[in-house]
């Protein structure tokens, strides 16, 4: 499987094809709230029949009971990722998990949490979340607590990558977005690195959006960013 995975936020079926028409590979693509709220959740096995890998990022979070439900009926599309906010507890998380291996026909869907958004800076967390202590270890901790729950990895930064290896394993992986190329505008994101950071930081997974998305050419600049992450 490629390390580098594609966001596809687009509002359409017709943009969806349109982008992956010209490769001529497999890649992982992640399929979020903008696409499935457009589409509906059958552009999954849609996507998946093309022969991509799938994260459906839904990012639920919600009480223990609601949440199973949910990816009880999430395990069917057959997805590769799914995720969860670590914000909702590990209650939460091992119902995601009950609901997975219920719905799941064969493999259950790798589960990851959601730390930190990489829209969240360290003023923010302190000032308007209400969550005091460094960035770092609030993801680390959020990143325990899907470990004691039994999920696979976390969503996170770049920057905190290393530090989740380090107390987590190496199994446990890290995919993180917020990256960015060095022409490239911030944007919304504020927790951002550059993909060959990300190499060195030994991240499992880079989510790529708007640089490949809105490059001029997205088949070459994919490749470059996964020539990168594979070399
Ligand atoms: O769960 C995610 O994928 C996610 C978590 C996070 O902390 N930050 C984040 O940017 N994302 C997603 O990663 C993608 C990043 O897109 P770009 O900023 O365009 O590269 C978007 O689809 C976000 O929804």
């Amino acid at each position: 499987m490629s390390k580098t995975i594609v966001a596809l936020d687009f509002s359409s079926r017709q943009e969806v094809e349109n982008f992956l028409r010209p490769f001529d590979e497999p890649i992982f693509v992640k399929i979020g709230m903008e696409l499935t709220y457009a589409c509906g959740l059958d552009i999954v096995p849609l996507v998946k029949d093309m022969g991509h890998h799938v994260f459906l990022d839904l990012k639920l979070h919600d009480i223990p009971n609601t949440v199973k439900g949910g990816m009880k009926n999430l395990a069917k599309l057959g997805a590769d990722i799914v995720n969860v906010h670590a914000a909702g507890g590990i209650p939460m998380m091992e119902a995601a998990l009950d609901g997975l291996a219920e719905g799941a026909q064969g493999k259950r869907p790798l589960c990851i949490a959601v730390t930190q958004l990489t829209s969240v800076s360290q003023e923010m967390m302190n000032n308007q979340l209400g969550i005091s202590g460094t960035v770092i270890d609030c993801v680390k901790h959020y990143a325990q607590n899907a470990k004691a729950a039994g999920l696979d990895g976390v969503v996170c930064s770049v920057h905190e990558a290393k530090a989740i290896h380090d107390v987590c394993g190496k199994e446990f992986l890290t995919v993180t977005p917020g990256i960015r190329l060095l022409t490239d505008d911030r944007g919304d994101q504020k927790r951002v690195a550059t993909p060959e950071y990300a190499k060195e930081q030994g991240c499992d997974y880079i989510v790529v959006g708007r640089s490949i998305t809105k490059s001029d050419d997205p088949v070459k600049t994919y490749h470059q960013i996964e020539e990168i992450m594979e070399g």
